[in-house]
């Protein structure tokens, strides 16, 4: 059975998408983004599970800058989740001052929370369910949580299917040390993340070398590198396996490009679409022309 470090504690919306993705297996339970991280890295978990993007507040950055850091950790799986929130308090609360969750949550729930708790003040903590841990504690007077956390902590179900953007979604990682790699299906994402330096148009020739080739990207995000003001690391998605011709071509060009590319997996998509090639862009176009370009060398063809 291998071991699935994941983004906890128990009753977090991760704690679901590693179940999904890992049916059956060890769950254990870490409770930051780059200690489930550190478990895979240190071996005490085979693979980790963690949130990369939510629907309305974008990139989870712990996760982007965990994965940026250390030794290199590729994703393997990805799987969707629907997000919508339960309102958790203790038995016998009448007043609610304090209304904890996970910031993305809590950034998810803005509207619902002035609307329906007036005057209730937001306070982060490390994930929903700790946030459900909280309140059990006696610390806050209601957690914003994943629907499921309420079959985990004592506590009272105040409101459910709460959310301000309808049909939001968080996308989640099986992230596993370097090794054999998912087999292409046809709609699969690769994912780099790529140090850029200070200087006009670096962004723009990067994002080139994805354009001239056909390849679509899926997601953009900037984060610092932390060491010079300005510097950025990208993290770029795009459609496509690294198994894959075209996709082998321009990650060879990133590469000559940017010493410092690191390879953040290739895996199918969960969101079921399908890759638009454009003429002169697909597979067959990039070994026909390796073979062309072989045979004027050895003299067979002009
Ligand atoms: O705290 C949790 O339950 C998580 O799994 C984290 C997380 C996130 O990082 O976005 C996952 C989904 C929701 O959007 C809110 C929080």
């Amino acid at each position: 059975m291998s071991r699935i470090a994941y983004f906890g504690p128990q009753g977090t919306f991760t704690e679901q998408a590693a179940r999904r993705l890992a049916p059956g297996e060890e769950l254990i339970p870490a409770e930051t983004i780059p200690a489930a991280l550190a478990a895979v890295r240190a071996g005490r978990a085979d693979a980790a599970c963690v949130p990369i993007e939510n629907s309305v507040e974008g990139a989870v950055t712990a996760t982007l800058d965990s994965l940026s850091e250390a030794e290199p950790l590729v994703a393997v799986a990805e799987v969707l989740l629907p997000v919508h929130f339960s309102v958790l308090t203790r038995p016998g609360t009448t007043e609610i001052r304090t209304v904890a969750s996970h910031p993305h949550a809590l950034a998810q729930v803005r509207h619902w929370v002035e609307a329906n708790l007036p005057g209730a003040h937001p306070v982060a903590t490390s994930s929903t369910a700790a946030a459900a841990v909280a309140v059990d504690a006696g610390e806050f007077d209601a957690a914003v949580t994943a629907p499921v956390a309420v079959e985990h902590y004592p506590l009272e179900v105040l409101a459910t299917e709460v959310a301000d953007v309808r049909d939001a979604k968080t996308r989640f990682l099986l992230v596993r040390k370097p090794g054999e790699l998912p087999e292409p299906t046809g709609a699969d994402r690769t994912s780099i993340v790529a140090a850029a330096t200070n200087r006009t148009g670096a962004l723009a020739e990067l994002l080139t070398e994805l354009a001239v080739r056909g390849i679509n990207l899926t997601k953009l995000d900037a984060r610092p590198t932390r060491n010079n003001f300005g510097e950025y690391r990208f993290f770029i998605d795009f459609e496509g396996h690294v198994a894959e011709p075209r996709i082998g071509d321009v990650l060879a060009a990133l590469r000559r490009r940017c010493r410092n590319v690191r390879f953040l997996g290739s895996h199918p998509r969960a969101d079921n679409g399908t890759t638009e090639i454009e003429p002169g862009a697909a597979n067959e176009d990039f070994t026909d022309a390796i073979d062309w370009v072989a045979s004027v060398r050895k003299g067979a063809q002009a």
